[in-house]
């Protein structure tokens, strides 16, 4: 957007910060205790399965849903207290909002800017077409909604979320419905918001698209939050594992339980004709490697290759979460 970068809040402070948040529906929790902290400048990943709380901690950080217990601010104020101050400042997708069918693309959000106290009408048109490029729907602005794909009207409430400069952006699942191209270019328009300074705290239950776009995450199991960080800090906090290459499987194994470690299945190499490779798990607090090699090698096991591998974000999530991506509770 041209309107200028968009200020993005002062590094080291939190563009969204809550304490003990909680929401009960009855005697469920849809979210509870919660402690997000989204250090402004960030892209955070809001990574969860179906059902885990996410949309449900975006509406009360909105004052579109009222929380049960704890605070929230947002760009630094109480939250809801202050949201005819913060919401000017926040670009929001949250389950779209309601376009009019027979009305097109461009006039909807043209309304839609119309309906915005805040917004200035003199540079209105220019605004909306900027926004409509920005999103690839300069060339079907024309048609009407009711004529619209799920990408399109996703991509129609992105337009409306960028018709002003913002400082926080907080996205609902935006690649929802979209389709390979569509996502790219919303990966694409993300980067370009951070670029400009913009804070962009996003919610996904696709861990790729978390890992390609985002600086930080947070992770939502059934209402929990159950990890937050950058990603390196994630990815380092998972089990990392050990593979060794030898012909001494036995004997390898026998050191590694001897460490303490759990060796793993033993996996025959070029067809069983050469050297095995065993694994074991290593917990975050483990055996250094180099103490590894030298127990193997002090008990006479022959090492042809030895590699410690981080293991994925994805491996460190399926831990966190238990049941994966794309469960419902
Ligand atoms: N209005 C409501 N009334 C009763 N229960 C609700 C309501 N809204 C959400 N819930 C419940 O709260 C829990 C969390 O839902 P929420 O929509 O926040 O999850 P989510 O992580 O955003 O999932 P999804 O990715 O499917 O949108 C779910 O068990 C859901 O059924």
């Amino acid at each position: 957007m041209k309107g200028g970068p968009a200020a993005g809040g002062t590094p080291g402070t939190a563009a969204i910060e809550t304490h003990g948040l909680g929401k009960r529906y009855g005697s469920q929790a849809a979210v509870d205790k919660l402690d997000l902290r989204v250090p402004a400048g960030a892209v955070f990943g809001f990574l969860g399965p179906n059902g885990s709380g996410k949309t449900t901690t975006i509406r009360m950080l909105l004052g579109l849903a009222n929380a049960t217990s704890g605070t929230a601010s947002v760009l630094g104020q109480a939250m809801p207290r202050a949201l005819d101050a913060v919401l000017p400042r926040v670009g929001a997708l949250v389950e779209g909002p309601a376009f009019y069918p027979y009305l097109t693309g461009r006039a909807n959000l043209h309304r839609l800017d119309a309906a915005c106290p805040y917004a200035p009408t003199a540079t209105r048109r220019v605004r909306v077409e900027e926004a409509l490029d920005r999103v690839g729907l300069g060339a079907a602005a024309g048609k009407k909604v009711k004529a619209y794909s799920l990408g399109m009207k996703q991509r129609l409430g992105l337009a409306n979320a960028l018709l002003r400069p913002r400082e926080l952006m907080v996205l609902d699942e935006p690649t929802n419905g979209l389709d390979p191209q569509g996502t790219r270019e919303v990966r694409k328009l993300i980067a370009s918001l951070a670029h400009d300074g913009t804070t962009v705290f996003v919610s996904s239950h696709l861990l790729a698209e978390v890992e390609q776009i985002c600086t930080h995450a947070a992770v939502m199991r059934a209402g929990r939050l159950v990890a937050q960080g950058t990603l390196e800090e994630l990815r380092s906090a998972g089990q990392a594992k050990v593979t060794i290459l030898t012909p001494d499987a036995g004997a390898a194994r026998t050191v590694l339980a001897r460490l303490g470690l759990v060796p793993g299945t033993v996996e025959p190499v070029n067809d069983g004709a050469g050297p095995a490779a065993v694994t074991a798990v290593l917990p975050a607090a483990a055996v250094p490697a180099e103490d590894i090699v030298e127990a193997l090698v002090g008990f006479g096991v022959r090492v042809r290759g030895f590699s410690v591998d981080k293991g994925s974000l994805e491996d460190r999530f399926v831990e966190l979460t238990g049941e994966g991506f794309d469960v419902a509770r």
